[in-house]
């Protein structure tokens, strides 16, 4: 018997290097920062030819055997190596950093490949990542850039350079693996939700500004809206915005971090492939919305925090299960009454 058909929500789609944003345009990302704080974009700059690359390569990477990627593993220096089972049993990511995304990835790829055969690999995986970090970090400027502007007029002019010029990003590779079948005890046991579907990523918020991200044809990614879980779908040649902690919490609330998760759907392709792309603030900023972004005669929500403590205290929150948490900035830094 088929199951209940599940919400899907139709994301506003923007033009992101349209030089001038129309105030229609505009008025649609405010909205839907505000209400979902996830939408569209379209014009990234990004080739299906540099995700392609991007798919090959990193599927060459985890299809390497578990002792090997576990060289990179959590209780390792290295430590940009998430395996499966600690986020869920079926999600394993690696991490690249900024601002050198080449060496950030080569670090990784030296040692987990050691011999000459393949140096080749590795010298293209490490390109591939710098095109993508390098190009991630023009797109999350331009991103600010307009968000800016849904907040207030001139607001880009006044805040980007001196709020958000210290930003720095970092790529996640996540790969997801999902059992080929997914059976009705296997589904209870592993939360499932009797739609044939398996949670691949659970619950969480992203701990950045803002976070863009590419998904392969599977979908599954959901968003929490008042009403329950909605299905966020794209289209070819689109990538996901959403607003992370940090910016709800600078931008006094009137920017929402929304909780999403990734759900893995039976009889879909066992892989699936995502690119996360976060833009933070720096460690030790204090974060603190300017009066005018809170606006004439509005409540401050939030007490100033430094970046630093917030991402230590989800760190400590979640116990080594990742992202996986309850504890959000509001549990980290909201004014108790207001
Ligand atoms: O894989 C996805 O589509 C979403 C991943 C995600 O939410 C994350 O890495 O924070
Ligand atoms: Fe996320």
């Amino acid at each position: 018997m088929p199951g209940p058909k599940q919400a899907s929500v139709q994301l506003p789609i923007i033009d992101i290097y349209q030089t001038i944003l129309s105030p229609s345009s505009l008025s649609s990302i405010s909205q839907a920062c505000k209400d979902l704080g996830f939408f569209l974009i379209t014009n990234h700059g990004i080739s299906q030819d540099l995700y392609n690359s991007l798919y090959s390569l990193s599927n060459h990477l985890f299809n390497l055997p578990l002792d090997t990627k576990l060289l990179l593993g959590p209780s390792t220096p290295v430590n940009t190596y998430t395996p499966l089972f600690i986020a869920s049993p079926f999600f394993e990511s690696l991490r690249v950093s900024g601002p050198h995304y080449f060496s950030s990835a080569k670090s990784s790829a030296d040692l987990l490949f050691t011999n000459n055969t393949t140096t080749d690999y590795t010298s293209q995986f490490c390109s591939v990542m710098e095109e993508y970090g390098n190009k991630m970090v023009e797109l999350s400027k331009r991103i600010i850039a307009v968000v800016l502007e849904c907040l207030g007029d001139g607001f880009e002019m006044k805040y980007c350079e001196s709020e958000f010029s210290q930003c720095h990003g970092y790529l996640r590779i996540n790969n997801y693996i999902a059992p080929e079948v997914v059976q009705e005890e296997e589904e209870e046991e592993e939360g499932g939700n009797g739609l044939g579907e398996i949670e691949g990523l659970g619950m969480h918020t992203d701990m950045s500004c803002i976070t863009v991200l590419y998904q392969d044809e599977s979908g599954g990614l959901q968003v929490r809206s008042k009403e329950g879980w909605v299905d966020i779908e794209t289209g070819e040649g689109t990538l996901v915005v959403n607003i992370g902690d940090l910016l709800q919490a600078w931008s006094n609330g009137r920017m929402r971090s929304s909780a999403h998760r990734v759900l893995l759907k039976k009889k879909k392709k066992v892989r699936r492939m995502s690119l996360a792309f976060f833009w933070c603030f720096e460690d030790e900023k204090v974060i603190m919305a300017p009066s005018d972004v809170v606006g004439e005669g509005k409540e401050r929500i939030y007490r100033p925090f430094v970046c630093k403590e917030y991402v230590e205290f989800r760190q400590s929150s979640v116990q080594g299960r990742f992202d996986k948490v309850g504890f959000t900035v509001d549990d980290f830094a909201a004014i108790i009454g207001s």
